[in-house]
């Protein structure tokens, strides 16, 4: 298998905790949805949220929608894009801080520096993505990204949404390693004939699924597929 040109990284449970999505991230944005909606239900970007939402569920009041969603985290694109807006005031007034775990800032720049390009596949919003990368403990790692894709490219757990990446990355499937702690979305990847591995994460709590090669953190992938930062 040839080394990769490019990594594709997930982040909940791959460079970041499942338990800051779940603890800190979803609880923040329940918490300010109907502040939120009354305070800026009018603005452009918010009304085209709420369309989408109202197409996604007829009939249905669009707060509620909302909820429902969110109760079952359900990754639909509208729900993931107003969680990105609301998460954006917490980042910038310092109330939210991107989690990453603390392998991962110091491998993302040696693989950057040693030529890989790096992007991000996330059920989580563009702006969600951007705005956790962008205010980590370890400043900024928003350079480093040459592209970020969310569910607006497709499911993560479907084959051509990872053919739709590879297009847009310009790059063969198979020179582009996809990392996630969730084997379906590994499934997905392989189907695409990408390069894949399992984030298996002991303080998440990932179980090895068996089916493709697993590391317990970067420097681990960095070893398995003969990458910088090993
Ligand atoms: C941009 S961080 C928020 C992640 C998120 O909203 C989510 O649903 C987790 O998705 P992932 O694809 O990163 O597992
Ligand atoms: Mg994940």
């Amino acid at each position: 298998m040839a080394r990769p040109a490019a990594i594709l990284t997930d982040i909940e449970g791959t460079t970041t905790g499942i338990a800051f999505v779940k603890d800190t991230l979803f609880p923040f944005a329940a918490a300010a949805l109907d502040g939120f909606l009354a305070a800026r239900g009018g603005e452009p970007a918010v009304r085209a949220i709420l369309d989408a939402v109202r197409a996604a569920a007829p009939g249905q009041d669009p707060a509620a929608a909302l909820r429902g969603w969110m109760a079952t985290d359900a990754k639909v694109t509208p729900l993931k894009a107003l969680q990105g807006l609301i998460w954006r005031q917490g980042y910038a007034d310092g109330r939210l801080k991107g989690h990453l775990w603390p392998d991962v800032a110091a491998c993302l720049r040696a693989w950057h520096a040693g030529g890989l390009r790096l992007a991000v596949y996330s059920s989580g919003s563009v702006e969600a993505q951007r705005d956790l990368f962008g205010h980590t403990a370890e400043g900024s790692l928003v350079p480093l990204f040459g592209g970020f894709f969310d569910t607006r490219v497709g499911a993560k757990r479907e084959a051509t949404s990872y053919a739709a990446i590879a297009a847009a990355l310009g790059l063969p499937p198979g020179d582009i390693l996809f990392l996630s702690d969730v084997a379906e979305e590994l499934d997905a990847a392989a189907a695409a004939g990408m390069q894949v591995c399992q984030l298996v994460r002991a303080a998440d709590g990932t179980a090895a699924s068996g089916r493709h090669p697993a590391a317990a953190d970067f420097p681990g992938i960095a070893r398995r597929f003969g990458l910088p930062g090993a």
